[in-house]
């Protein structure tokens, strides 16, 4: 089964075909891309992404055509704890959802939308990143407020990049020789978005996101984590100020780029190498902040084996890892620094033997773990 894999982030799109045979773990690539920085000046959103990849892969496949769709969705909600098969109504629910993913739901929804305008009687399915995190206990997921917030508005705590946290939680775990069942780890995903999870038995026990993507650590243009205290005293004091401009503040504007004046890390990282003091503040605050959820996550999960960075910062920026791993000497953890600057590819491990915890480079590859999933779902549907 050809399986077309799309995966609208926040600022890039990033696609695959894979060919898939049923009960398999995703298969072979056939042709992949990305679409980077959208909302730039060559493409402006999402919707000029899509067409784009349509014609790219009208040359691709060389007039093979697609069997499936499979997309990330960012938030599922309460409704959604699996991957689901892609109907109209489900388009409409997933929209449903934006304000509580404002940067990635409306997204998904283009993607959605862009594939049933272009092929209306392709299988698509939706794989969210919410999933992996149902494990967490009721404990974990609660906030402390008033009752009827979660019973009329379902707020809570869900958690995201689940399908990454999955798949590198597994092959971390193969790579140690641990069984994922007794496996128990820290795992930072840092990318555009990152969060950090607290891995117990091979699962979700922990997240640093919340609510929506915006809690937890400091992102490229996320604040992460704030006292709330912080929306109601703005929102007083400025009455021009509207719920959505400032909760578009808190999602786009801050972070890395309203203290360095840049959100991509590797912009960030050359600052502060020339001597930027804003750079090196922002990387100072976002190390901090994942250092401490490190040290909470090793407790929570009641002694962590391996700390685990994916994703475009956690598998590139090898002075950032560095920076984080610093911190963590009262965990007893020791990089070894030429495997840490090494500019390898692959799982590989980057600490020192003896240290307090294995810390480990695994990248991610959540199209993989999308193509598989949705291969299982469109295959047990035309079987069934
Ligand atoms: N070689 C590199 N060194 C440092 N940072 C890098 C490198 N390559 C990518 N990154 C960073 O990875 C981040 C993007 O990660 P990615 O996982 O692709 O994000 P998303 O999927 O959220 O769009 C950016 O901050 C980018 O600067
Ligand atoms: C949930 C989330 O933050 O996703 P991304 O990293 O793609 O922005
Ligand atoms: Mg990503």
């Amino acid at each position: 089964m050809l399986v077309l894999v799309v995966n609208c982030g926040s600022s890039s799109l990033k696609y695959q075909v894979r060919e898939v045979a049923a009960g398999t773990d995703g298969g072979t690539v056939l042709t992949s891309g990305l679409v980077e920085n959208i909302g730039g000046p060559q493409v402006r959103d999402h919707t000029e992404a899509l067409e784009l990849l349509a014609r790219r892969l009208d040359e691709e496949l060389g007039g093979r055509t697609v069997d499936a769709a499979g997309h990330r969705v960012v938030h599922g909600g309460e409704r959604f704890s699996a991957p689901v098969l892609v109907t109209h109504e489900i388009v409409r629910e997933i929209e449903r959802l934006a304000p509580l993913a404002p940067l990635h739901n409306p997204a998904a929804v283009l993607g959605l939308r862009a594939v049933l305008r272009t092929w209306p009687h392709l299988p698509q399915v939706a794989v969210f990143d919410t999933a992996f995190h149902r494990s967490m206990p009721e404990h974990v997921w609660r906030y402390a407020v008033p009752e009827e917030f979660y019973e009329r508005w379902g707020i809570r705590r869900y958690g995201f990049h689940g399908t990454s946290h999955d798949w590198v939680t597994g092959r971390a775990a193969q790579f140690l020789g641990v069984p994922r069942e007794d496996f128990h780890a820290v795992v930072a995903h840092l990318g555009n978005g990152a969060s950090v999870t607290a891995v117990r038995g091979g699962r979700s026990y922990d997240t640093s996101m919340g609510y929506t993507p915006l809690a937890g650590l400091v992102m490229g243009t996320r604040t992460g984590d704030l006292d709330p205290s912080v929306v109601t005293s703005v929102l007083r004091r400025d009455p021009s100020m509207t719920p959505e401009a400032l909760d578009g503040l808190l999602n786009t504007a801050s972070g890395l780029r309203a203290i360095a004046g840049h959100h991509d890390m590797r912009t960030v990282q050359e600052a502060a190498d020339r001597g930027d003091e804003r750079a090196e503040l922002a990387l100072e605050m976002a190390a901090h902040r994942l250092a401490k959820y490190v040290g909470g996550y090793h407790v929570a999960v009641g002694g962590a084996r391996a700390l685990v960075f994916t994703a475009g910062i956690g598998e590139n920026a090898a002075a950032f890892r560095a920076r984080v791993c610093g911190r963590l000497g009262a965990l007893g953890v020791v990089l070894d620094d030429d495997a840490n600057a090494a500019r390898s590819r692959g799982t590989r491990r980057i600490s020192a033997p003896g240290s307090g915890l294995e810390v480990l480079v695994v990248p991610t590859d959540e199209e993989q773990a999308i193509a598989a999933a949705t291969a299982e779902l469109v295959a047990g549907t035309a079987a069934g």
